[in-house]
């Protein structure tokens, strides 16, 4: 499974904490940017990660600002996307058994490393559910359909 990773600035340096956690792993990954701790505006680091998965190209993203926040409305304006701030395993196993979140958000103003790094793992280790959650999914879908453009 090929990971998309983003972040803005506020997030660049957990973001090269969770690419070794990754490599740790043997996971392969993209990095989308930011490729330092320079001023960037996240929702252009959400447009990149948020497009390639939703067109496909990755099952799964990360994306990390200061505070999940901001990377996390702007990637779920995207089609397909459904995108998860989450700061504790239990929301981030549960957005994968019940939302089939296929991003991950973190804020690295928010939480530690080793916090990160065990959401990211229960994250990736996660599975869709289906059955009710799936009627619910449908319906996000619906939802997309009829207030896109
Ligand atoms: O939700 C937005 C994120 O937390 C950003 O990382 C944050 O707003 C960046 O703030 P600043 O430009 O003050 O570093």
């Amino acid at each position: 499974m090929k990971i998309a990773i983003g972040s803005d600035h506020g997030g660049f340096f957990l973001k090269e904490e969770i690419k070794r956690l990754l490599e740790e792993l043997g996971l392969e990954y993209q990095d989308f940017g930011c490729h330092s701790p320079e001023s960037v505006d996240y929702p252009d680091i959400a447009e990149a990660v948020g497009e390639a998965v939703a067109r496909g190209e990755y099952p799964r993203g990360i994306l990390i600002c200061g505070t999940g926040i901001g990377i996390s409305i702007a990637a779920n304006k995207i089609p397909g996307v459904r995108a998860a701030l989450c700061h504790d395993t239990f929301s981030a196993r549960a957005t994968r058994e019940h939302n089939d979140a296929n991003i991950l958000c973190m804020g690295e103003r928010v939480i530690g490393f080793g916090l990160a790094r065990e959401i990211v793992k229960t994250w990736l280790e996660g599975s869709f559910a289906g059955g009710r959650h799936q009627r619910r999914v449908d319906k996000i879908r619906q939802l997309e359909q009829k207030h896109s453009k």
